[in-house]
């Protein structure tokens, strides 16, 4: 949904050109003199037959003394032809010119050609004296930037200049805003200057690592990869020393001051919106893929650092003998463009020269993107070590357990437990010594700007469930922004850290042994001082209960590699280490007792310590996992994105988010000891996040009943017989002692931007097909349309026709929204008598009805809406079937309506339509 800026100019492309003509017309080697591009003009690389001082002095004189002098010389003739001496002796100056013209093509140098000795005393004087002050300067512009206090690192020139400001700055302003862990970390390890905190190599040689791993991640999971992959390197092949690094922080032009024998880069990409690279790969993405439409030829080639020594190398390949890489995509093939980031990267990587050590690997999330991970995973380890030439000893014994394995899951993050905090748990302390906890109405120091790493604590103004009687609820909930300095605009997504369900917290601090000390204050640093990130929360103290509640992914089945280098390092007895030798070595047992289980890890640490008291393993050699070891096992809580349901234009401050609560059966079975199989029936299964904006929808429905609600503790017991879940609400029981006031719940959230987007022109029509809380944006496209049509009531133009298909399963009981919509259908095809709203209930008659069905039926509409009017046609909802059936369904139109053939339909809808920005999707898999 954001889509990559391209940077080619026109201007560069025509630099570019301009120059290889004046290379050709001068012919001058290539290899000698590479200049005239303002992108790449100090571009210079080094390398290995690199020229001497003395070369450099000779090329530099080469080539400023003849251009200039022919230009002085050219210039001086034609105005002295033209002015001063007459047109005769003007023929003849400019067939001497012509003349001193071929000799210069012909490289030789002859000095008969002056046109008076005063000139070529005065130009030879004049470039003389140029070029010796050039030379000076050049031989002395260390010096010269160390005295006028500018950095001497070898990025010269006035461009350079400013984008190394501007690349200080921006980091400064990433730094405030949420990278202050990396920031404090490179302070302390001795970063001296905003520039340098955007030096990923020095960085890395600072902590004397070897091999960096960027990763871009949307919604954590190629963030997660990378940091496994670090941990396996670390553990199991001494000779690589990884460093995780988010290129949000830094800067890609250092990729030059790599060793690519020495040194390699790790690429974890994941793709999103339609095709596009991460929120956090978008500046690097937008430098090296400047032009993805024409990736293979169209791309610019970016700045790079420059180091001091000065060697002529092709411009096109400024990475080669420079950078070494391998990489790894996340993708799903529901979409269109699958893997598209890191495909992109690939490519452009090895275009600029770098060396791709083996194909990268891609993993597809709509079949098993673990086991695609885990199999390319397998093979680039010992290609890596080859290639940085280090003794691949991987450390596995027998079992595939090490001691270097335990020691590194366990010192990756200190754990310092300080001890209980009185006031700790009362939940309207405003202390300012207490550890921010992320969920929780705690008074947080920062004051803005908010963002992924510093969510606004939002009231939740209203929440109601739309669907009481429905099969499934589905919630609207409406989130104030006013004072976060946050703004939304109409088709934007809204940001929610949601809070671990209580009975798995629970469950986790008893089988880590923990519950007596729950709201201990423990301090989590990281034990590699040269990490990324020096803490793993936003604040170096937090509770143990805190952590699991709010910071770490307790829901989600440990991978099986996390299952052998962070669990079985702790086994003590004999039956827990065959049972997870078993579950981390076979991938038919893990999958069936993990996967299709959805075993999380506390559920993983219970069974492993029933099978040990069935073995009859006393209960001080069972196995407990160190809650150190537990924080490298579980990743992240990531935030999920939720389609903003309201228009920016009618409610500015308070965006309303319309979501599915999720929950699903699974079956569960067990691996006994004995290798026994144990089908323990089907189990219900919670999403993380809808079910805790559920519990809040359901804490503010019932104590506005005037029920009697457990202040922090919420469980469910509704709907029908299915088994709710629990999470902990922190209302701001501050308003509470006003009888008429309700107390107010926050959550912590933020804005993400989209280009999902409604016409800049109002007057032209728009299709949407929202089915589902697919009707999400289109909510607010519609509050929006009426207002337009208000406001335009008021002025000239006229608002083109709005048409919506919404579909649900029935219309009783699933039809959103349905007054506002039928409301706002009334005004709009008041004025324009297209505007339509088309409903499918897939489950109200004994055949399936869905929204492509509609679409079809209304083909003469749609057709003369979109190829007529040029209206723009909007998707959300379900990427796999619902999102490919809608586009086939428009292709048939197409071909139906307009008579097309199947390839001129497909080219409509491609190139007409989606690259126009007339066909827009905010859909998910
Ligand atoms: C909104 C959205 C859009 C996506 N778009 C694409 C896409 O265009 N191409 C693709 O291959 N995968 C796409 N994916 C799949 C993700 O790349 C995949 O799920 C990946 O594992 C997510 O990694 P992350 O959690 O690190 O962001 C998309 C996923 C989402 C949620």
């Amino acid at each position: 949904m954001v889509t990559a800026i391209p940077t080619t100019t026109p201007q560069a492309h025509n630099h570019q050109q301009e120059y290889k003509k004046l290379e050709n017309s001068l012919l001058l080697n290539s290899s000698t003199l590479k200049t005239p591009n303002i992108q790449k003009a100090t571009h210079i690389n080094t390398t290995t037959d690199f020229p001497s001082g003395f070369q450099v002095l000779c090329i530099l004189w080469a080539g400023i003394y003849y251009p200039l002098d022919f230009i002085f010389k050219s210039v001086f003739a034609i105005y002295s032809g033209i002015v001063s001496i007459g047109p005769a002796v003007k023929q003849e100056k400019l067939k001497r010119l012509s003349q001193q013209q071929e000799f210069l093509l012909q490289g030789s140098r002859k000095r008969e050609y002056n046109y008076s000795d005063m000139t070529i005393e005065f130009s030879d004087t004049f470039i003389i004296t140029s070029v010796v002050i050039g030379t000076v300067t050049f031989l002395l512009r260390k010096k010269i930037c160390e005295v006028i206090g500018k950095s001497s690192s070898g990025i010269v020139g006035n461009k350079y200049e400013s984008a190394n400001l501007v690349s200080s700055s921006s980091s400064t302003t990433k730094a405030t805003n949420g990278t202050s862990n990396s920031s404090n970390q490179i302070n302390g390890s001795g970063g001296d200057s905003s520039s340098s905190e955007r030096d990923f190599v020095q960085k890395m040689h600072e902590g004397k690592k070897n091999i960096v791993i960027f990763f871009g991640s949307q919604t954590g999971t190629a963030e997660d990869f990378a940091n496994r992959l670090a941990r396996e390197a670390t553990s199991f092949h001494p000779g690589l020393h990884p460093i995780v690094l988010d290129p949000e922080n830094y800067d890609y032009k250092y990729m030059t001051k790599m060793n690519p024998t020495k040194e390699l880069i790790i690429w974890v990409l994941a793709t999103t919106g339609e095709g596009e690279p991460t929120d956090n790969m978008q500046e690097w993405y937008e430098a090296l893929v400047s032009d993805p439409e024409n990736i293979d030829d169209g791309c610019e080639v970016p700045e790079f650092y420059e180091d001091d020594d000065v060697s002529i190398e092709v411009f096109e390949q400024p990475l080669k003998n420079k950078v070494a890489y391998i990489g790894f995509g996340l993708g799903n093939t529901t979409y269109e463009q699958f893997c598209a980031n890191m495909r992109h990267i690939d490519k452009r990587m090895s275009t600029l020269g770098a060396k791709r050590l083996a194909p990268c690997g891609e993993g597809d999330d709509d079949s098993n993107l673990e086991e695609d991970f885990s199999n390319w995973k397998e093979g680039i380890w010992p290609i890596i070590c080859d290639h940085l030439k280090v003794d691949d000893n991987a450390v596995t014994d027998a079992d595939g357990v090490s001691a270097t394995a335990a020691a590194a899951s366990s010192l990756e993050w200190i754990v310092e437990d300080i001890g209980q905090e009185e006031s700790l748990d009362n939940s309207t302390t405003s202390t300012s010594s207490r550890p921010f906890k992320r969920g929780e109405m705690v008074p947080d120091t920062h004051t803005g700007p908010y963002d992924a790493k510093h969510p606004f604590m939002a009231p939740i103004k209203v929440a109601y469930n739309l669907s009481p009687e429905g099969e499934r609820s589905v919630l609207h909930l409406e989130i104030d922004l006013a004072g976060s300095g946050m703004k939304y605009e109409t088709g934007d997504h809204l940001a929610i850290f949601p809070t671990n369900h209580e009975e798995e917290v629970q469950a986790f601090l008893k089988v880590l042994r923990l519950s007596d000390k729950a709201n201990n204050l423990i301090k989590v640093t990281n034990a590699d001082p040269y990490a990324a990130h020096a803490n793993l929360f936003p604040s170096s103290t937090t509770t143990y209960v805190a952590a699991l509640r709010h910071y770490l992914d307790i829901a989600s089945p440990p991978a099986r590699e996390q299952i052998r280098m962070s669990v079985l390092p702790y086994a003590k007895s004999e039956a827990a280490t065959e049972l997870l030798k078993s579950l981390s070595s076979d991938k038919e047992a893990y999958s069936r007792s993990v996967v299709d289980s959805c075993l999380t890890v506390a559920g993983l640490l219970q069974l492993v310590n029933r099978v040990e008291e069935k073995a009859g393993v006393s209960e001080q050699d069972q196995l407990v996992l160190p809650f150190g070891a537990l924080l490298s096992l579980c990743s992240r809580i990531v935030a999920r994105y939720y389609s903003i349901s309201s228009s920016s234009l009618v409610n500015p401050k308070i965006p309303s988010i319309t979501a599915v609560v999720l929950q699903y059966q699974s079956t569960s079975s067990t691996t006994t000891q004995e290798g026994e199989e144990k089908n323990d029936g089907l189990q219900w299964r919670y999403g993380v996040a809808t079910n805790y904006l559920d519990s809040i929808t359901r804490y503010l429905t019932q104590k506005s009943r005037g029920d009697k609600v457990d202040e922090y503790v919420l469980v469910k017991a509704e709907p029908g017989n299915v088994k709710q879940v629990s999470h902990t609400i922190y209302p701001d029981l501050s308003t509470a002692d006003e009888p008429s006031s309700l107390p107010v719940v926050h959550a912590p959230v933020y804005v993400r931007h989209s280009n999902f987007r409604l016409p800049t022109d109002p007057s032209k029509p728009v299709v949407m097909v929202g089915p589902g809380t697919g009707i999400a944006p289109f909510r607010g496209f519609l509050q929006e349309r009426v207002h337009q049509l208000a406001s335009n009531n008021n002025g000239s133009a006229n608002t083109g026709a709005t048409v919506l298909f919404f579909g649900s399963r029935h219309e009783k009981t699933d039809y959103l929204y349905k007054s506002e919509l039928l409301e706002s259908f009334e005004q709009l095809s008041k004025s324009n008598s297209d505007s339509s709203l088309f409903t499918a209930f897939s489950r109200d008659q004994a055949h399936k009805i869905y929204v492509q069905h509609r679409m079809q039926e209304q083909a003469k509409l749609l057709w003369k809406l979109l190829h007529e009017q040029g209206g723009s046609f909007y998707v959300c909802g379900e990427a796999r079937y619902m999102a490919r059936d809608v586009r086939d369904t428009l292709i048939r139109i197409a071909q139906q309506e307009g008579g097309l053939a199947l390839a001129d339909a497909e080219a409509w809808v491609s190139n007409d339509l989606k690259k126009s920005g007339r066909y827009q999707e905010d859909i998910w898999a």
